[in-house]
């Protein structure tokens, strides 16, 4: 079996999707679990492109001990030197560097000749090996390159120290065949190409990334790109865990593994999911809801005489329980702490003393507490900005008829500690609620999305609201959870208003660890 290293970039082109803005505590919350699943490498972010992403690749570097963290800098001093600002405490300080070499981007994006574009590549990765003992150079859009370019470019480039080098498909434009050719042609025609790791890293624009990263893998690439869910800019990245669980179930074919320990999928992509705002769709491959489920009687028929039969991939693989109902109503807190440690969260005994009360709280209104509505209630405690001063609701109410005007009255309790209250109307109740909260915050509001989901199922399953908007202009999501749709959603809208307080203005910030 050859070992492929995996390297994870779900903080940095996952986070690249449309709508996605994760702050710090949510990325450490992510790269922590990222750990525990056992990728060799994570990308946390791009250190120069913001002062947010900056904190955030610091503080994962200098928490993450297991994995190697790296950061990605365009081919310019100034990116090399912020990133290394970022990653220095690393425990393998190691810098990713990209630039384009296809005739495309390089006329029209960079406006550079082939000559000047292998002159930076070879200035910089020089430049950054003066810092990080380990430097990765891509190769942008390298499936549109051409291939005789490409095989110049990376020898002087691996001549100048780089360490990994990284074939991107960075459109999604290839097909396995090509993108294996791709492969098995640098790997016969550059000298020294067997010194250095080299990378697939696929888009899937195309619906092909996992298959264009396996065709990688048999033809030579020693590290595999990619991210939780298949998340990432345009239609995503290859999704790790399907490459994953497609090497372990097909081995017969093949003959490759991985570090990853795949029963930590389910929480990864959970996770991911729920603190991103990007839903799983149903029917996703070993992720999503469906992919264990048999609805038709003769797949049911045929499963329970031998799951075989149409069970290709066992849930307990990927870290599915098939016992899902925990804790009830007379649970103590021994057992509690036991099921919270299982899942995998690792709490204060203040987060513990909240996380119970809000269990306590659940039992009184549902009478089966799953673990999804534990692990809804714990992420929230555990990515709370439990010491920043925020905005926090105290009580609510809405009056909705259907030959009335909905109204919403709303008490919340200020950064600053004031009580506020006021009542407004709107033409639904999320409308009128939403319109008492923008009058009560005063910043300008503009709602752009609102998703309402159940963990669970049953009529007293949780609900969970995701939304995004605009405050003041600058793009923001919320999510919250509560057994009643209007509190999720209040909450959703506070969490949003408190995530921009924290991201963009950090006047309410005082906590010590960020
Ligand atoms: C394939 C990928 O996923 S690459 C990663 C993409 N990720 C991101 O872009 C997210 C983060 N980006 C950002 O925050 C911003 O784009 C920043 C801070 C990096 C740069 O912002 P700005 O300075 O305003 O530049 P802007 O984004 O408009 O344009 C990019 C510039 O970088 C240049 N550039 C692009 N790639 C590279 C590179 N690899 N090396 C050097 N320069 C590059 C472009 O040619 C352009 O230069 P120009 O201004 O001389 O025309
Ligand atoms: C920075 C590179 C590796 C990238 O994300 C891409 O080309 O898609």
């Amino acid at each position: 079996m050859r070992l492929i290293k995996v390297f994870d970039t779900t903080l940095r082109d996952g986070e690249q999707s449309p709508g996605v803005n994760l702050n710090q505590l949510e990325k450490l919350e992510i790269a922590k679990q990222l750990e525990r699943f056992g990728v060799d490498i994570m990308e946390a972010g791009f250190p120069a492109s913001s002062h947010g992403d900056f904190e955030g690749v610091r503080n994962i570097a200098r928490t993450i001990k297991n994995s190697s963290v790296t950061g990605l800098a365009r081919a310019t001093k100034s990116d090399i030197d912020i990133a290394w600002d970022a990653l220095k405490d690393a425990a393998e300080p190691r810098l990713h560097i990209f630039l384009a070499t296809s005739p495309i981007h390089m006329t029209y994006k960079l406006k550079k000749t082939p000559e000047q574009v292998m002159e930076t590549a070879v200035n910089m990765v020089a430049y950054a090996r003066k810092k990080f003992p380990q430097v990765e150079w891509s190769a942008e859009d390298a499936s549109r390159s051409d291939k005789d370019f490409l095989v110049k470019v990376i020898e002087k480039v691996i001549d100048a120290g780089a360490t990994v080098i990284n074939l991107p498909d960075t459109v999604g434009y290839t097909t396995p065949e090509e993108y294996g050719i791709l492969f098995r042609y640098i790997k016969e025609n550059v000298r020294n190409i067997d010194k250095v790791a080299l990378s697939a890293h696929c888009h899937d624009d195309l619906g092909m990334a996992v298959a264009n990263t396996i065709a990688a893998i048999e033809n030579g690439a020693t590290q595999i790109e990619g991210t939780i869910n298949g998340i990432g800019e345009r239609a995503g990245n290859a999704a790790l865990e399907e490459i994953a669980v497609a090497l372990n179930i097909r081995n017969d074919k093949y003959p490759y593994t991985t570090n990853l320990i795949l029963k930590e999928i389910k929480r990864t992509s959970d996770l991911v999911s729920r603190l991103t705002g990007m839903a799983v769709p149903a029917n996703k491959a070993v992720v999503g809801r469906n992919a264990f489920a048999h609805e038709s009687g003769i797949h049911q028929d045929g499963v329970l005489k031998n799951a075989s039969t149409y069970e290709i991939i066992t849930p307990e693989l990927v870290g599915i329980q098939s016992n899902n109902l925990v804790l009830g109503k007379h649970s103590g807190r021994h057992a509690f702490k036991d099921k919270i440690e299982q899942l995998g969260f690792t709490l204060s005994n203040e987060q513990l003393l909240e996380a119970f009360q809000a269990f306590k709280q659940l039992t009184d209104r549902k009478k089966e507490v799953t673990d999804d509505d534990l692990f809804t209630i714990l992420t929230d405690i555990q990515t709370d900005l439990s010491n920043v001063k925020k905005y926090e609701l105290e009580s609510f109410q809405v009056q909705y008829g259907s030959a009335n005007i909905p109204t919403a009255t709303v008490a919340l309790t200020t950064p600053v500690g004031n009580r506020v209250e006021t009542a407004c109307t709107g033409q639904g109740s999320v409308e009128a609620l939403y319109n008492t909260l923008e009058t009560l915050v005063e910043e300008k509001i503009h709602l752009t999305d609102f998703s309402l989901s159940s963990v669970g199922q049953g009529r007293d399953a949780l609900a969970e609201v995701h939304i995004k908007m605009s405050v003041n202009g600058t793009q923001v999501s919320g999510r919250g959870s509560a057994q009643d749709v209007l509190e999720a959603s209040a909450k959703a809208f506070l969490n949003a208003v408190n995530r921009f307080f924290f991201n963009h203005r950090k006047v309410v910030k005082e906590t010590a660890q960020i």
